[in-house]
This record gives C-alpha cells, sequence and structure tokens, in this order.
C-alpha cells in the first residue's frame, strides 16, 4: 500500500493542543495520521519525537512528517540529524509553499509558541497543496543527498 497519504506527526509538551487540531486537519485532507507525539503538558523531550517520525518516514510507514514544539525549531534539528529528512520550521503559508516547491521538505515544522493556531493552520493546508518543482529544483536537492 502506498504511503502517501500517511502523516506521521510527533510533538513535545508545549505543543499537544495544537496538534490534535493539525490533525484533524489533515484527517479532513484525507491523510492518515499515525500520533506519534505525547497528548499531555508533562515535560518531554522533543529530540525523542523528532526521531520516532524520522524513523516511521526512514522505514517507510509514512511518506510525510509533520512536528510541532515550542518553537519548531529544536525538532527540526533533530530530525535533520537523519539523511532522509529535509525539515523546514515554517512561519507563513509562503514559507511553507516555498518549503515543498524549492525543497522538496518532507517534514513541516511548526512552533506552539510562535505561530499562532490559524496561521499554523494555514501553513499546513500550503504545505500539503504543494508540489515539488523537480526540474528547477531537483539539482539542489541532489546535492543536498550527497552531503
Ligand atoms: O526548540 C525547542 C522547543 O521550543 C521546546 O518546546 C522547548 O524548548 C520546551 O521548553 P520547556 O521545557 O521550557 O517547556
Amino acid at each position: 500500500m502506498s504511503n502517501s497519504k500517511v502523516v506521521a506527526m510527533g510533538n513535545d509538551h508545549v505543543a499537544h493542543d495544537l496538534k490534535f487540531i493539525l490533525k484533524a486537519d489533515l484527517e479532513e485532507m484525507g491523510y492518515t495520521v499515525i500520533n506519534f507525539g505525547c497528548d499531555s503538558s508533562d515535560a518531554v523531550d522533543y529530540p525523542d519525537y523528532a526521531r520516532k517520525v524520522a524513523k516511521a518516514i526512514i522505514d517507510g510507514e509514512a511518506a510525510w512528517g509533520v512536528l510541532v514544539c515550542g518553537s519548531g525549531l529544536g525538532i527540526s534539528i533533530a530530525a535533520n540529524r537523519y539523511k532522509e529528512i529535509r525539515a523546514t520550521p515554517v512561519h507563513d503559508s509562503l514559507g511553507a509553499r516555498l518549503a515543498r516547491e524549492h525543497n522538496n521538505a518532507n517534514v513541516l515544522c511548526l512552533g506552539a509558541q510562535t505561530t499562532g493556531t490559524w496561521v499554523a493552520r494555514d501553513c499546513l493546508k500550503a504545505f500539503f497543496a504543494t508540489d515539488f518543482i523537480a526540474d528547477v529544483h531537483g539539482f539542489r536537492v541532489d546535492m543536498l543527498k550527497s552531503m
């Protein structure tokens, strides 16, 4: 079965509320969501959740990831430790669109403390509505793969 409509989600304790909102949006958009995140305010460590989502993508369980922490920064740094992951922190829908068009990002990172709920939802929609423009930008993404 194709995993192209499967999204792995991960988040820390700061971001469980936003995670559930984005999960519902993704399901409404027709995606199956695997929730690897934490579901409460009890303190956890964002690298653990970035690792779970990266592993799901590397193992072929999901094609996409959405990671949310306070800033969207720590969790993106953690996810980008994995060669197969192109995780981009995004703060508006233009950034979300360019992350797909130019960078072929496979993981969207959002900050629950830095991006309002409606902007985050807008970013999500833009990210998942946009295709990579491989014929123009593919050679640079290939360069990333070889680094
Ligand atoms: O980049 C890291 C994230 O913003 C974390 O959500 C944040 O560091 C968690 O901080 P605290 O444990 O103070 O809630």
